[in-house]
């Protein structure tokens, strides 16, 4: 295997009505909530598929089948932390994250930082390797509507050899 691996994950969950949403490990409160047999967390889904598939893992309802109710409700942190354990049982780190999420609403750009140090945390990696933007679809489509939240994840992987 290379040294170094790119991956990348897409997810979209459903917004209904509700008292909030958790995105990258952040609560941030609004009228909505995401529709999901986990907590709904679409951007740590992502961002675990992207993990899974550099290293062609499969993808996080392989690990982590809906119809388990074990999962039912489950912390996204928990399944990021163990998607990241695979990376490095691997022999692999982070070099990077690239996290974009497509919503309309509500806004995130207070939640940013947060969002970054939250998933750093998770992953016990600096802070300044993980970076998430958040962007309207400028009300076009599902995302545009409201109906749901999008979004796109890249991590660059290195070995731990690497020289
Ligand atoms: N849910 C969102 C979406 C976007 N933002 C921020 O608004 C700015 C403009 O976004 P565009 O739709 O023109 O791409 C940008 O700085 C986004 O970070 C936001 O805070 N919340
Ligand atoms: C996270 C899991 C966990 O049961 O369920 P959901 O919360 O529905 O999320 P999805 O993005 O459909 O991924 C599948 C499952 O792994």
């Amino acid at each position: 295997m290379s040294k170094m691996r790119i991956g990348h994950g897409y997810d979209v969950h459903c917004l209904g009505e509700g008292e909030g949403i958790h995105l990258c490990g952040v609560w941030i409160p609004c009228s909505y909530c995401l529709i999901a047999h986990s907590d709904g967390d679409v951007a740590l889904h992502a961002l675990c598929d992207a993990l899974l598939g550099a290293l062609a893992l499969g993808d996080i309802g392989k690990h982590f089948p809906d119809t388990d109710p074990r999962y039912k409700g489950a912390d996204s942190g928990k399944l990021l932390a163990h998607c990241y354990q695979l990376i490095r049982v691997a022999g692999y780190q982070l070099a990077n994250a690239d996290i974009t999420i497509a919503a309309q609403t509500p806004r995130l750009a207070d939640y940013i930082l947060l969002m970054r140090e939250s998933i750093a945390k998770l992953i016990a990696v600096d802070v300044n390797q993980i970076s998430v933007k958040a962007t309207t679809t400028e009300k076009l489509g599902f995302v545009g509507r409201s109906e749901g939240i999008a979004v796109d994840a890249v991590v660059l992987l290195e070995h731990n050899d690497v020289n």
